[in-house]
């Protein structure tokens, strides 16, 4: 053979799983169901090889056994947020199977909001999905990120873009009042395993989003900054937080050619080509 066996990582992905709590209120006799729903990625590093090599399965923990666990540790376990949860699934595997070295566990929450006050009807419209990523290496504590993806913000006002580079293809003006759009995904390394996730996620949240209303933006690349310094302030147990911001741009349509005038009013939405703007804040 040509090559050797370089690295090997396998698993299920996209486990969908989600759980109904049917807590009975005391006061009445009504059920007040509570429903979760997450997706789940399992990825599993360890001694594998001869699977690979020799066509000798018997390492070999199934991936349809990868996405089972999921739902016995989702049986098993109260799931309270995609970080614990994580967490549970990663031990499990981490405890069950000696030769697994190195685990991944993925999730992403699909958050279900109570539809008017139902006790057992609910919708999805909210645009935040919450996720976890927690690796367990063997000998190694746990190693918990959280974060969220499609967190859509605007502000109207209070942005601008000035003072760049001018060059041979520079078009855009520079401008002190212009739409400043993102859709927002964050992840946050946590310095250890025990922290309160949920209470820390809110904590996160809040100060993400007071942080970007409370400035006048030069960039996005400044407000990311402010933003970011922010949820280390607001929470102790975060290492470092990454934040990506892609600028969605809202342009100023050009209506001259119809006579009308465009008083910042009016604008093009274009999804692509769009700003990419990423950076990575590690507490000092
Ligand atoms: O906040 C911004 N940062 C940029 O780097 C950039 N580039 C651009 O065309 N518009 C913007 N806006």
């Amino acid at each position: 053979m040509a090559g050797y066996l370089k690295h090997q990582c396998y698993g299920k992905h996209n486990v969908r799983v989600s759980k109904v709590r049917r807590p009975r209120q005391a006061a009445s006799k009504e059920e007040q169901h509570e429903f979760v729903e997450l997706s789940v990625n399992v990825e599993l590093e360890g001694d594998f090889d001869a699977a690979y090599t020799d066509g000798d399965n018997r390492s070999i923990v199934a991936t349809d056994t990868c996405k089972n666990t999921v739902y016995g540790v989702a049986k098993n376990h109260s799931i309270d947020c995609p970080e614990s949860f994580a967490l549970a699934v990663a031990q499990h595997f981490m405890e069950s199977y000696a030769h697994v070295s190195r685990c991944r566990i993925a999730v992403s929450e699909r958050v279900w909001k109570r539809l008017l006050d139902s006790p057992h009807c609910f919708s999805a419209l909210d645009s935040l999905k919450p996720t976890a990523v927690v690796i367990i290496e063997r000998g190694s504590a746990p190693q918990v990120t959280a974060g969220f993806e499609q967190l859509m913000i605007a502000k109207t006002t209070e942005s601008g873009f000035s003072d760049f580079q001018s060059g041979e293809f520079r078009s855009l003006a520079d401008t002190e009042d212009r739409i400043l759009a993102s859709e927002v995904s964050a992840d946050w390394v946590y310095s250890n395993a025990k922290a309160d996730f949920s209470k820390d996620r809110q904590s996160v949240v809040s100060a993400l989003l007071t942080r970007f209303t409370d400035h006048f933006s030069r960039s996005v690349q400044e407000t990311l900054y402010l933003m970011a310094q922010a949820a280390l302030d607001a929470c102790a147990d975060v290492q470092s937080i990454t934040l990506s911001m892609p600028n969605k741009h809202h342009l100023l349509a050009d209506l001259s050619a119809f006579g009308l005038e465009n008083e910042n009013e009016v604008f093009c939405v274009t999804d692509e080509p769009f700003g990419y703007i990423e950076a990575t804040i590690e507490r000092e």
